[in-house]
């Protein structure tokens, strides 16, 4: 571990590796505060230790997960604002881009679920698949539009997200019921939209979300009903636009079955991907908070935002 990561931000990697921060959204505000800490108590001399400060912590919190794009998309961000020539300036630059950092993501989230509300109808029953603050937040906005929303929630194993999902839409006053992952297909017919959030959208329009996503986006187009993502420009993944691909990761096997347990099946091999690959023609609408996006378009709004290339700034010059 580098010395120089402050200790807050080390332990806000750890949370982001265990999952006690998590959700793509969630983990781009946190690293964007661990980066706003790191330059509030560096006691670097020199522009050019601090720098490097910031890229030691830049670092730690990058290699946490691999998939959510919304990680490095923040930590660019933050970092990319890094212009004066003095210890206090650069630090000044880091604590303002931070904070604006965490502006925008709110505001993003709120204009993202008015935008995603207008999709859904008074009586409309969803469909949700783990849990998205930036789906929820479709949902809220149409439920304080005075619509009556219930869902059907999928529990979604091993982590069981659903059971947040479940959680928060009752806090809203919507009626919620809770199926295992495999019943899905069952009750498709019973419901209006499918509704999943993403943590990397690549610029062919595929979605990157938590694992299950692609087979329910299938099994959603066999029966006709409508896929809605909700991912706000945050997720939208630059390296997709030169040919890069986005990293699966793959997660402990103890979340899907302790060792004991395992030890009696005769130690089979697990496989525990966090993600899959939705791709385009399952996807009805991206709802951002630019607006709502056929999938195969999503590439012209990537060009004006990132241009055709990005920078790391985590790693060494
Ligand atoms: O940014 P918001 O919409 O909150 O979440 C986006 C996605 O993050 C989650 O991943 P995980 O639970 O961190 O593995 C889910 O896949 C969810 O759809």
């Amino acid at each position: 571990m580098d010395e120089r990561v402050h200790p807050e931000v080390r332990r806000i990697a750890d949370e982001i590796d265990t999952m006690e921060i998590r959700g793509a959204a969630t983990i781009a505000d946190a690293v964007a505060r661990a980066l706003r800490t790191q330059a509030e108590e560096s006691d670097a001399i020199d522009p050019g230790a601090f720098r490097g400060e910031l890229r030691a912590a830049a670092r730690t919190l990058y290699e946490t997960r691999p998939t959510a794009v919304s990680l490095p998309n923040a930590l660019r961000y933050v970092l990319r604002g890094m212009s004066s020539t003095t210890v206090e300036g650069l630090r000044q630059n880091v604590v303002e881009s931070a904070d604006e950092f965490c502006a925008r993501l709110d505001r993003a989230q709120a204009d993202l679920g008015h935008v995603g509300a207008n999709r859904l109808r008074d009586g409309d029953v969803i469909m949700t698949h783990c849990h998205s603050t930036d789906a929820l937040a479709c949902v809220e906005a149409a439920v304080e539009q005075g619509k009556h929303i219930e869902a059907i929630v999928k529990e979604t194993r091993p982590r069981n997200q659903g059971h947040i999902t479940a959680s928060e839409l009752h806090e809203m006053g919507v009626p919620v019921t809770l199926i295992v992952d495999s019943a899905a297909r069952r009750y498709l017919n019973d419901v209006d939209h499918v509704l999943v959030g993403a943590d990397a959208v690549a610029a062919d329009g595929s979605v990157i979300n938590k694992i299950g996503t692609s087979g329910l986006a299938v099994n959603a187009r066999d029966r006709g009903t409508p896929i809605m993502v909700a991912a706000q420009t945050l997720k939208l993944h630059p390296g997709t636009m030169t040919g890069h691909t986005v990293d699966i990761e793959m997660r402990d096997t103890d979340e899907v079955i302790d060792d004991e347990t395992l030890a009696e099946l005769g130690n089979p091999t697990v496989k525990n991907p966090a993600f899959d690959v939705t791709p385009p023609r399952y996807v009805d609408a991206i709802v951002t908070e630019r607006g709502q996006f056929p999938p195969e378009s999503i590439v012209i709004l990537m060009r004006e935002l990132f241009g055709e290339g990005t920078t790391e700034p985590w790693v060494e010059p």
